[in-house]
């Protein structure tokens, strides 16, 4: 099980200042959807540069274009890129033989999508790397998580790897480990904290422990 840090709420020298706190307590780093927004690429660049050594993911949360799109991650540094599982197939198809080109990974976010246990099935079925269960801020907002989901994705899935986010923190981590999930994806609970290196070392330690 690894521990991906999400970034959303900060600007490149934050981010990069960020990690240097927890670099040794993080497996993966997410450039995350609103600083892609905020700051192109050339965010996934500038961290892959600063962090050679850490798997980099691009949150583009990719709906089409998907090739195209893989292909400019990719070139910017991206280890792992995201689309959103409710893009078509042949999005989903076009990202996965890109990814495979440029030797990346591609990572499937499940936001939104209804019937998680099909969906999963046939994301499974088209070869992408991971699948990833998400709540995102607005649901957490009124209270949601995807615990659920995991489990549901867990008896479903063969081949890829599955992936959890949204709103997980310290006091709910334990409750995540259980389902056993490969990837735990951490923005607020690491990011919100004063002291975020402790933080981060918890759910490393916690994490490792299983
Ligand atoms: O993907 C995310 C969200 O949609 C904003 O882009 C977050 O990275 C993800 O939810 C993890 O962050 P936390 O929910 O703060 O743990």
């Amino acid at each position: 099980m690894k521990l991906q840090l999400a970034l959303d709420l900060v600007n490149i020298p934050e981010a990069i200042e960020l990690v240097k706190e927890v670099e040794d307590h993080v497996d993966v780093v997410e450039i995350g959807t609103p600083v892609v927004i905020n700051e192109g690429l050339k965010a996934v660049k500038e961290m892959k540069a600063a962090f050679p050594e850490l798997t980099v993911l691009a949150d583009l949360k990719i709906m089409d274009a998907a090739g195209y799109e893989v292909s400019q991650a990719s070139a910017a540094g991206a280890d792992i890129v995201t689309i959103l599982g409710a893009a078509e197939d042949a999005s989903i198809k076009g990202a996965v033989e890109e990814a495979k080109k440029q030797g990346k990974q591609i990572l499937v976010d499940m936001i939104a999508v209804k019937d998680i246990a099909t969906r999963a099935k046939e994301l499974d079925e088209l070869g992408v790397d991971y699948i990833c269960v998400h709540t995102g801020y607005d649901l957490q907002a009124a209270g949601q998580n995807s615990f659920e989901d995991l489990a549901t994705i867990k008896s479903v899935v063969k081949n890829a790897k599955t992936a959890v986010a949204g709103g997980i923190k310290l006091d709910t981590l334990p409750e995540v480990i259980k389902a056993q999930p490969d990837l735990v994806i951490v923005g607020g609970g690491i990011t919100g904290e004063d002291d975020k290196q402790a933080a981060a070392a918890k759910m490393k330690e916690l994490i490792t422990q299983g």
